[in-house]
């Protein structure tokens, strides 16, 4: 735990932790030196040699003890708020250069468990754990090293002792680590289960499944209470075990003790001063097994901290790419495969496409061939496996993330609007952009229109992901943002197939002025919102089946045509 503590601090705080470190070894030190002192005092009080001279040691121990047992203190203090700033700090860092791709429900609940809980736990655990632990190996030694010098039979035996201690709290932590780890995939996924729910309302409202339960949530609550038992029987018999150990110590401490003096091979009054401090060489590391479970729970979310630490990042250039202007806004993929990391269903089978600079292509397919994917292999939120994609007539690979970012604009499906205002969240787009541009960027996509009936007009707040607006009202705050990002090439998947013809009028607008400007792909649901694209690409399979402009493919009579023809009654289709 303090190699890994040591490594989220990095060099910045490491020193303060070493030395909080040292101060507790040496406020542990201090303690058992403390208590053996008082060895010789009760000696003489059972053979009644007592002078007052024999309490000075013990006194003057006792106020080194306390003042630097308040220095180790005020020193833990220090390092656990440097943990909690260093965790969020990295935590921050680590999350801006990670693939997109890396975020997808459970590593965000995974990361919102981390943030909320995890990081409290870590940080307590340098102020709070580490302590009991060092106490518990320190002090108990010293006892046995200053009792050994008194009498050298108990000393042995206080020696023996100590190491079954040990082993039975290590014992006990194994099991209570492995209880939490059963506890926390399941409270993940109820996390998981309960933002969804509280996402999927409208929808669950509109199947008037708002009253029932949420199977899924049920589902998860219910595995989740079962891991609660789980976990209260396995760390149950995690302290037994620990429990019996001790007290199996303390009696066979009591019990050599006795025997000792009773057959004269230990002085009696000796016997009795180091039998009333056995409770205090015991307690520490009773100390060590109540805590064990705390320390394996605080080991168990740093091995989960240091696992997002260490997630696979992107690798960027050193350099950011130099452009060859010819290829200015042109986007193409050369023979490209992919396959989703963890998967084995190859999504995209040696796919070549070419968007020509300002011009607007379709991107049509059945539900699940992969339309989707390609838009976001060109925003490299995966790497592709066989083939290149070129943005701008650059390998993405050899562009910094803020170099593509800047040539590309995405609207896709899963909009997420800030919990700010309206005004605010189309200004997004374009931070500098001024009132006037964010005003005819909002008109073009639609999102004036809104105002009529938000209570507060421009001020009016979104909610978080923006769930106070419909699906269709996110996709015009989101075009608008595009609108007026300007970006050389728009990436447009779109929302939902049940747009209305006002939703289509203004879809068709943005698209015609964004393609004035910009290179667009588009996966739209609508046919008539991109009969008129330059170019239509048919995907399915893994392959472009077909290209070629609305007419020509309808004249091929190929899947295209087919589906023209049938589009009425076509069921999982979508078109770009
Ligand atoms: N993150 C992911 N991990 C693993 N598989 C994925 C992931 N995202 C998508 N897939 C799978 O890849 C396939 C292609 O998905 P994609 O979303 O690109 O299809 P699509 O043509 O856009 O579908 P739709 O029209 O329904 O949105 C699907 O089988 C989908 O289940």
């Amino acid at each position: 735990m303090i190699r890994d503590l040591l490594t989220i601090l990095g060099d910045k705080y490491s020193g303060m932790f070493k030395r909080a470190l040292v101060w507790m070894v040496v406020a542990a030190a201090a303690e058992g030196a403390m208590i053996v002192s008082v060895l010789p005092v009760f000696k003489s009080l059972f053979d009644g040699t007592l002078i007052w001279r024999a309490f000075i040691l013990p006194l003057v121990l006792t106020v080194v003890a306390a003042l630097v047992h308040v220095q180790q203190a005020a020193q833990s203090y220090r390092v656990s708020g440097a943990v909690m700033s260093v965790e969020h700090e990295r935590i921050g860092d680590k999350l801006v250069r990670l693939p997109l791709g890396w975020f997808h429900p459970d590593t965000v609940g995974q990361v919102s468990q981390m943030i909320t809980k995890g990081t409290m736990f870590v940080s307590t655990a340098a102020a709070h754990l580490v302590n009991p632990l060092i106490h518990g190996i320190v002090t108990p030694a010293i006892i046995a090293i200053g009792v050994l010098f008194f009498d050298w039979r108990m000393g042995l035996v206080m020696i023996v002792f100590a190491p079954l201690l040990w082993l039975a709290s290590k014992a006990s932590a194994s099991l209570i680590g492995k209880a939490d780890d059963i506890l926390h995939v399941e409270s993940v996924k109820v996390d998981n289960r309960l933002i969804e729910f509280a996402q999927a309302q409208r929808v669950l409202r509109a199947f008037g499944r708002g009253e029932e339960g949420y199977a899924p949530l049920e589902d998860a609550m219910s595995d989740e209470l079962q891991a609660h038992r789980k976990n209260l029987w396995i760390s149950l018999a995690g302290l037994a075990i620990f429990g019996i150990v001790t007290q199996l110590a303390f009696t066979a401490l009591i019990v050599a003790g006795g025997l000792f003096a009773l057959n004269g091979m230990s002085n009696a009054a000796l016997m009795c001063a180091i039998l009333a401090l056995t409770a205090r060489f015991i307690q520490p590391l009773m100390e060590v097994g109540d805590y064990a479970g705390a320390i394996r729970m605080a080991r168990n979310e740093l091995d989960r901290m240091a696992d997002v630490l260490n997630a696979k990042e992107l690798p960027e250039p050193a350099q950011p790419a130099a452009f060859d202007q010819s290829h200015a806004n042109e986007v193409e993929l050369r023979d490209v495969s992919f396959t989703y990391p963890g998967t084995d269903h190859q999504i995209l089978d040696d796919v070549s496409l070419r968007l020509e600079p300002g011009t607007l292509t379709a991107l049509v397919g059945p539900s699940g061939s992969g339309k989707t994917t390609v838009t976001r292999l060109i925003a490299r939120f995966f790497e592709v496996d066989d083939g290149a994609v070129l943005v701008g007539g650059t390998d993405v690979r050899e562009q910094t993330t803020e170099q593509l970012m800047s040539q590309l604009s995405l609207v896709f499906q899963d909009v997420y609007l800030f919990d700010d205002t309206l005004y605010e969240n189309v200004r997004l787009g374009r931070p500098s952009a001024s009132r006037g541009e964010v005003l005819a960027a909002a008109e073009m996509a639609g999102v004036s229109q809104m105002l009529d009936y938000l209570p507060d007009g421009w001020e009016t707040r979104v909610g978080e992901g923006g769930t106070a607006l419909s699906g269709g009202e996110r996709q015009r705050v989101s075009i608008a943002r595009a609108l007026l990002k300007n970006a050389p090439i728009v990436l447009l998947d779109e929302a939902t197939s049940a747009i209305d013809p006002e939703n289509e009028a203004h879809l068709k607008r943005s698209f015609a002025q964004l393609s004035r400007n910009s290179t667009v792909l588009v996966i739209a649901h609508k046919l008539s919102t991109i009969a008129d694209a330059d170019q239509i690409l048919v995907l399915d399979g893994g392959h472009i089946v077909e290209r070629g402009e609305h007419a020509e493919l309808l004249a091929n009579g190929g899947l295209y045509a087919s589906f023209w023809h049938e589009r009425e009654q076509a069921q999982g289709w979508r078109l770009a």
